[in-house]
């Protein structure tokens, strides 16, 4: 398993966003995390980052017990994450902008480093935008280079947080090819999506949360015909 959560609690005040949650990540598996708008998605993304603590129960990473660790330990030991909005260097090129993000990475060569980069821009579709700055990019490209920012930083966990949102149906498509182009490639993914159809072209597995809680994991086929998801669903889109 690259990652194990064991019963990881997080509560903001009175308000329990992570109740008890448990769950393995096996290497190159992708898992997408599906659950109503405030179910506690983003935070267990800041619980595994490292961005925040939990109050209890325990987080394991590549066999290491991370629970303590700062964020940025965890992104040298191989976590990386891309944000809901995307926040580039706005005058940068797509380029210097995916240079920044790999100087966090593990230590490597200048040389290294460009390599890596080209690799990414590649990988991502963005080598015919490195030099334009990324301020000027479309929304697409916005996305993409949100997902070689992550990849810069040399994860061997990629979280995405809700990448696909805003884009037309065939931008999306687009996102979700380069996506299953990492993943093919190894990539080991986990995924918080509301645009479900978009998730489960590409994962193999699905997690509900709701109210902090796993209610429901396994085969997205299986989950989706779930009376209980079902209905939170029909809740949240109502
Ligand atoms: N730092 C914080 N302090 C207090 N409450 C917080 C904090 N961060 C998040 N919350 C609350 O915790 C709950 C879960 O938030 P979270 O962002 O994890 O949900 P989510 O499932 O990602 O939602 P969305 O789909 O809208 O992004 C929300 O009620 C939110 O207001």
């Amino acid at each position: 398993m690259i990652l194990t959560l064991t019963d990881v609690t997080k509560s903001f005040g009175a308000l329990k966003v992570a109740d008890g949650v448990s769950f393995s990540v096996p290497q190159g598996q992708a898992l997408g995390i599906i659950g109503p708008n405030g179910a506690g998605k983003s935070t267990l993304f800041n619980l595994i980052t490292g961005n925040i603590a939990p109050n209890s129960g325990r987080i394991t990473f590549l066999g290491q017990d991370v629970t303590q660790r700062p964020a940025m330990a965890r992104v040298r030991m191989g976590v990386g994450r891309s944000f809901q909005i995307p926040q580039p260097f706005e005058g940068l090129t797509v380029y210097e902008n995916l240079a920044v993000a790999a100087s966090f990475g593990q230590g490597r060569s200048e040389a290294a480093v460009t390599e890596d980069c080209i690799a990414i821009l590649r990988d991502t579709e963005l080598l015919r935008l490195a030099n334009t700055q990324a301020g000027a990019l479309s929304l697409l490209d916005r996305k993409r280079l949100e997902l070689a920012r992550a990849m810069a930083t040399g994860p061997k966990l990629l979280l995405l947080d809700e990448i696909a949102g805003g884009l037309t149906e065939g931008e999306c498509q687009a996102l979700v090819a380069t996506i299953k182009g990492l993943h093919a490639r190894g990539m080991t993914i986990i995924w918080i999506e509301h645009v479900l159809h978009a998730l489960t072209a590409v994962v193999e597995r699905l997690l509900v949360l709701d109210f902090g809680k796993v209610i429901a994991l396994g085969a997205p086929t299986e989950i989706m015909a779930s009376k209980e998801v079902r209905e939170i669903y029909l809740g949240m889109e109502a």
